[in-house]
């Protein structure tokens, strides 16, 4: 099965909560592409040590271009931990992205809660048979 491609993009609030939970699933995470957006990129990379395609900072446009590439089919899931109490300047963006999500039926978690439940389900689990 070909590798999932992995959009992983945190506001500056929540980057603490992304680096812990890309911690916690980084056996996960190693087994798939990633793509973030510039600084969330540089932290998972940085601090997890994971390999990650880093994109253009989220207000340089970094969400447009995940948001592109999403269009085009070439991501399979984004975790998205926005911050919900801070006006951001891009905010334009970040609703497209999110728009595009829902555009073509791509899971998109927003919250640590919905990102756990969404990585569990991403590799389907093998079973080994005792017969
Ligand atoms: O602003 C962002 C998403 O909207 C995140 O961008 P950075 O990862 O570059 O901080």
């Amino acid at each position: 099965m070909a590798k999932k491609r992995i959009a992983l993009i945190a506001h500056d609030h929540k980057k603490d909560e992304m680096v812990e939970l890309a911690s916690k699933h980084a056996d996960l995470l190693r087994q798939c592409n990633l793509v973030a957006t510039g600084t969330t990129g540089k932290r998972l990379a940085q601090e997890v040590g994971l390999t990650v395609e880093r994109k253009l900072s989220g207000p340089s446009g970094g969400d447009l271009q995940i948001g592109a590439e999403l269009a085009e089919g070439k991501v399979d899931c984004v975790i998205f931990l926005r911050d919900p109490m801070t006006p951001q300047p891009h905010e334009p963006d970040i609703n497209a992205l999110v728009r595009a999500c829902d555009v073509h039926n791509i899971p998109c978690a927003t919250n640590v809660a919905s990102a756990t439940m969404l990585l569990a389900q991403l590799v389907p689990h093998h079973h080994h048979s005792h017969n």
